[in-house]
C-alpha cells in the first residue's frame, strides 16, 4: 500500500456500560470506499462519529494524512464533509435556501446557480421555493445529500446510510456519484446495504463486531464457576 490517507490505530469505544470494540486497526489510501458493515447495535454509526471527531474513543487514534484528526482539527475538518441520520433541513426555509445554508455551514462556496444544479442532480429542480417542511421523507433526504453534488472537492466524505428512503432512480444517481468520488481519489466512509460499484481493490468493508470484546460461552462461564467452587471448598478444607 502506498502511504494511507487514513488510519485507524487501536480504536476503542465504549458507549454505556458496553464496550464495543476494542482495538481497531485498519488503513486506507485515497480512493477508497469503505463499507462499514454488520448488525443493528454493532457501532457503526458510533464508528463514523468517532471518524468525524464528534466523538471521542476511550483509547486510540484516528490519523488523516498521518495527523491525529483532533490535533488536526479545522484542517480535517474542511476536508470532511458528514451527512449523519439527521437530516438537518429546516422546515421553515425553502428547499434551495436548505441547500445554500448547508453549504456555507461547511465553508462551501456555492451559489445559487450550483445550488440549482445539486437540486437538479438530486431531481428536486421544480422544488426549489418549495418550504423544505412540506416535502417527503425521501424529499428531505435529497435536500441533505444535495450537498455531495457540490464537495467534488472535499476528499473524505462520511455518510450514515446514504440510501435510506430514496428511490430507485435517486439511488442509481448516489451510487454514480460515490463512485465517481472514489475513483477521482477521494475516500467515502458509509454505513449501507446497498452495493456501490468500484473497482475490488477499492473497497475495504470493515465490520465493528471483528473488534468486540470476546463474550465468554455458557461453557466457559461453567467452567469458571467450578474452578471457583473448587478453590473455595480447598480454602474451607484448609480452614
Ligand atoms: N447515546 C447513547 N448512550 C448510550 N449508548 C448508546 C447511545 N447511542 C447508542 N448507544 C448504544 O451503542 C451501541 C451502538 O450504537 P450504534 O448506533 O453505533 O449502532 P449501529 O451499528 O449503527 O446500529 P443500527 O444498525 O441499528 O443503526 C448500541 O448498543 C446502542 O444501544
Amino acid at each position: 500500500m502506498t502511504q494511507p490517507i487514513l488510519e485507524v490505530r487501536g480504536l476503542t469505544c465504549e458507549r454505556g456500560e458496553r464496550t464495543l470494540f476494542q482495538g481497531m486497526s485498519f488503513a486506507v489510501e485515497a480512493g477508497s470506499l469503505v463499507r462499514i458493515a454488520g448488525s443493528n447495535g454493532a457501532g457503526k454509526t458510533t464508528l463514523l462519529r468517532l471518524m468525524t471527531g464528534l466523538m471521542r474513543p476511550v483509547e486510540g487514534e484516528i490519523l488523516w494524512r498521518g495527523t491525529p484528526i483532533l490535533k488536526a482539527a479545522q484542517d480535517f475538518w474542511r476536508e470532511l464533509c458528514y451527512i449523519g441520520h439527521r437530516n438537518g433541513v429546516k422546515d421553515d426555509l425553502s428547499v434551495i435556501e436548505n441547500v445554500l445554508i448547508n453549504a456555507r455551514v461547511a465553508s462551501l462556496k456555492a451559489t445559487r446557480e450550483d445550488a440549482r444544479r445539486a437540486l437538479a442532480a438530486v431531481g428536486l429542480a421544480e422544488y426549489e421555493d418549495v418550504p423544505a417542511g412540506q416535502l417527503s421523507q425521501g424529499q428531505r433526504r435529497r435536500v441533505a445529500l444535495a450537498r455531495l453534488w457540490l464537495s467534488e472537492s472535499v476528499v473524505l466524505w462520511v455518510l450514515d446510510e446514504p440510501f435510506t428512503a430514496l428511490d430507485v432512480k435517486a439511488v442509481a444517481r448516489l451510487s454514480d456519484l460515490i463512485s465517481k468520488h472514489v475513483r477521482e481519489g477521494g475516500v467515502v466512509m458509509l454505513v449501507t446495504h446497498q452495493e456501490v460499484p468500484v473497482d475490488k481493490s477499492q473497497l475495504h468493508i470493515i465490520e465493528p463486531e471483528r473488534w468486540a470484546p470476546r463474550r465468554r460461552s455458557a461453557v466457559e462461564r461453567a467452567m469458571d464457576d467450578a474452578a471457583a467452587a473448587e478453590a473455595e471448598n480447598a480454602l474451607n478444607a484448609g480452614a
